[in-house]
């Protein structure tokens, strides 16, 4: 399904599951990923649920399965309904799941006070730790896949099963701003540590919007550019927090836990962003950094808060993905030139002997 067949159902379509038999109609669109779209839908009964329509038959079922897994577990992601294709034309793939209200963590963090960011915190800590507990890990953290509601006891749910990974194995599907190998502070392995230092490298992210350039720094330099970010913290307990957890030092969730519960709400406010801050480490240098060798380019798809996958081309290799494109083409049109002119020119012979 390509995007533009993708947002073609508009509030009021009806989808009739071909196996199920059940019918949803389209309430709104909830979200746009790179695996699908996300749609608020009604059942008759009046029900609402989430629907992710993907693009392959392959990714609902691989996400179903993660997800009645996930079930089990009683980790944070919404609660699995159904699996179905639409009996009607165009084909869609999908599966229904719980709808989760709240917001995305990059909407509500701005807002949020010390004692709230402490409580967001503790439930993103006893949310992995469910899901540690089965031996997986999330990978894909990011505060588009962390919807926070306040009013709620469990005050923060995770959305997008598509990254989660067995223990051990390499990261499938990561955010680089949230990846500690993107950082040069560790392994894309599928560990504890691995989704810690992503939730702290999130919120350093969120502080801080990191230049859009950084894709193309090496690992050292974007290493040194979390260090300054790290720095502007001052002193504060939040820091030596955050530091600990992007080098491994707090290695599972219940670590987690217990040292969020040991930061005091006036700390945990100045995790929240600075504007001044964000101008004076965007600029084109920074404290402490020092260029050393020559400049790689990146492995993985810089630009914050986008997902990588492991099989999907990176935006940073794209141009030169284009530049090569152009050549090709450029080979193509030259070949069939040469075909037009020889071809002209056997029958101009042929023709001038006849
Ligand atoms: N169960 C749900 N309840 C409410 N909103 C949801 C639900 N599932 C997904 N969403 C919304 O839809 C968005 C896209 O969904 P999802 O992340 O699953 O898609 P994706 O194609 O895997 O995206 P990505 O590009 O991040 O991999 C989410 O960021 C979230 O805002």
């Amino acid at each position: 399904m390509t995007p533009t067949k993708r947002s073609t159902l508009k509030k009021g379509a009806r989808i009739q599951g071909k196996w199920s038999k059940q019918e949803w109609t389209v309430c709104s669109c909830l979200g746009v990923g790179a695996n699908g779209v996300v749609y608020s839908v009604r059942r008759p009964d009046g029900e609402v649920a989430a629907m992710k329509i993907c693009d392959e038959a392959g990714s609902v079922a691989f996400e179903w399965s993660l997800l009645e897994k996930m079930a089990q577990s009683g980790a944070a992601f919404p609660k699995p309904h159904c699996i179905d294709d639409s009996a009607q034309a165009p084909a869609l793939y999908f599966y229904v799941m719980e709808q989760i209200n709240g917001r995305p963590l990059a909407e509500v963090w701005q807002h949020l006070q010390g004692h709230d960011i402490k409580r967001v915190l503790l439930a993103i800590g006893s949310g992995l730790r469910a899901l540690h507990r089965i031996k997986h890990a999330f990978c894909d953290v990011k505060p588009q896949n962390l919807l926070v509601d306040l009013h709620r006891e469990q005050c923060v749910r995770f959305v997008d099963v598509g990254g989660v990974t067995p223990f051990g194995r390499s990261v499938r599907q990561f955010t680089p701003t949230s990846d500690c190998a993107y950082w040069g502070f560790g392994e894309r392995r599928a560990t504890e540590k691995y989704d810690i230092a992503a939730v702290a490298l999130m919120l350093v992210c969120l502080r801080t919007t990191p230049p859009s350039a950084c894709g193309n720094w090496t690992e050292a330099r974007r290493r040194a550019w979390v260090q300054a970010a790290l720095r502007q913290y001052g002193d504060s307990e939040t820091r030596s927090f955050l530091e600990d957890a992007i080098s491994g030092r707090i290695a599972t969730a219940d670590e987690w836990i217990l040292r969020v519960d040991q930061l005091s709400a006036s700390s945990l406010q100045m995790a929240r962003s600075n504007a001044s801050l964000n101008a004076s480490l965007n600029a084109s240098s920074f404290r402490g950094w020092r260029a050393h060798g020559p400049q790689r380019q990146p492995k993985r798809p810089v630009g914050a808060q986008t997902t990588a996958t492991q099989t999907k081309a990176s935006p940073s290799a794209r141009p030169s993905a284009q530049h090569r494109v152009g050549w090709t083409e450029r080979f193509m049109w030259a070949s069939l030139c040469c075909a037009v002119v020889s071809t002209f020119s056997a029958w101009a012979v042929y023709l001038h002997w006849l």
